[in-house]
């Protein structure tokens, strides 16, 4: 049986041994647990453990700027706050690059940043400067934020899950997401992006104990959310830590990794056989401690990881995703059809692994770019078996 010899030998962790699918398909666990039916959804029988070839692919950010027609719908939809909460508008962007290039997963059209939104803290993207927030700036903004609120004002967006789930192809999974409480918190906490997250930094650093009730805060508002868009529809979640880099370990350890753990073992609680997805970027060498730690089922990888290092100490733990440069995208050629064909060689065909960018496609990607990449991921030959 293909799941038996191709998973991942989940050898350590132990909630990642109690609740990884593989152990369930695999007849390990309790007898009385049902046996979810293998999916004939590439993407998720990657997910499942099974080396499928070719690999499964979709890009982060595969809705976007990039696209005319994306410009188009945003356009009539007005802002990009109104795109998100517009369940027919964020319904068709989601579906406009499955339509051009057949990707195995849909994620849903949103952002990271409706979280502190629906938290009440006033949130604005203009065009050209990137996502504007009223900062926090004391104990007392801390305490109007209200997580009784979040699962009202996402109604919206669980619509769009929903839509989404009856109009997806068959074969294609649709993929929930939320921000990691530690990304989030850096735009709650600077106002919007950063270079240095200095302000973040002097709160989690300074002040542990208020910056950890914004974490919990997230923690839970997150977790919610979650759930919401898995009981309308979403089939995997992923937890985007676009930031994770900048902290140094023991921070690391404490507003990355420990916050993504509570959310994953919440859903994987509530809502078991739903994979996770954790994508800890710039985590280096922590890769491997992030993923035995939060108990992700997969892991995204950034573009500056080795391949044939994350064969050898991030395959083995969990399902990888990733890692191409976005920048191979804009460029083309000959160029991008290497570095594919290097992911192919290294990360796919004897060992489950997502074909992704190593973060999102950029507004000036040619999209015949996108459409080269499909047809070498889906026209090359699979790599010897070792
Ligand atoms: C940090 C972060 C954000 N948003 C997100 C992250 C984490 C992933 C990452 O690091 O890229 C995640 C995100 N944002 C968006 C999605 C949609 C789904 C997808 O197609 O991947 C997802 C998954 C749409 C979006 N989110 C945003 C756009 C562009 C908005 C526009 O149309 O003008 C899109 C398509 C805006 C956004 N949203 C955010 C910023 C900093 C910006 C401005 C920068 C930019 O414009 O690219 C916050």
């Amino acid at each position: 049986m293909a799941w038996l010899r191709t998973g991942p030998a989940f050898a350590c962790g132990s909630h990642v041994a109690l609740f990884s699918p593989i152990r369930r398909y695999a007849g390990v666990s309790t007898v009385s647990q049902p046996r979810p039916a293998p999916s004939t959804k590439p993407f998720l029988r990657a997910l499942g453990g099974e080396a499928v070839w070719p690999p499964p692919v979709w890009l982060m950010r595969q809705a976007g700027r990039y696209l005319p027609e994306y410009r188009a719908t945003r356009a009539d939809a007005g802002g990009f706050l109104d795109l998100c909460y517009t369940p027919d508008f964020a319904v068709e962007v989601t579906l406009q690059p499955l339509r051009r290039y057949g990707f195995d997963a849909a994620i849903l059209f949103s952002d990271i940043l409706v979280v502190p939104h629906a938290l009440g803290q006033d949130v604005a993207f203009k065009q050209g400067e990137g996502p504007v927030l009223d900062a926090l700036k004391d104990e007392a903004d801390l305490a109007r934020l209200d997580t009784g609120r979040v699962l009202d004002h996402m109604r919206p967006v669980l619509e769009t899950v929903s839509g989404l789930a009856k109009a997806i192809p068959e074969t294609t999974a649709l993929i929930g997401f939320a921000g990691a409480p530690w990304t989030v918190a850096t735009y709650m906490i600077e106002g919007g992006g950063s270079k240095d997250f200095a302000t973040t930094k002097a709160w989690a650093y300074g002040r542990p104990d208020l910056f950890g009730r914004l974490i919990d805060t997230l923690v839970t508002a997150t977790g919610d959310y979650l759930i919401a868009q898995i009981d309308a529809g979403a089939e995997a979640i992923q937890i985007f830590d676009t930031w994770a880099g900048a902290l140094p370990e023991a921070d690391f350890m404490r507003w990355v990794v420990e916050p993504i753990g509570r959310i994953v073992r919440r859903i994987q609680t509530e809502r078991p056989g739903i994979p996770v997805i954790g994508f800890p970027r710039g985590a280096g060498i922590l890769y491997p401690t992030f993923v035995r730690e939060t108990g992700v089922t997969g892991v995204s990888l950034d573009t500056s990881v080795p391949c044939a290092w994350a064969a050898e100490a991030v395959q083995p733990l969990a399902v990888t995703q990733g890692n191409l440069d976005p920048i191979h995208l804009v460029s083309g050629g000959d160029a991008q059809d290497v570095a594919t064909d290097h992911i192919l060689n290294t990360l796919c065909g004897t060992r489950p692994h997502i074909f992704n960018l190593g973060h999102g496609i950029v507004p000036q990607t040619p999209p015949e770019n996108v459409a080269r990449l499909m047809e070498r991921i889906r026209g090359a030959a699979r790599p010897d078996a070792v």
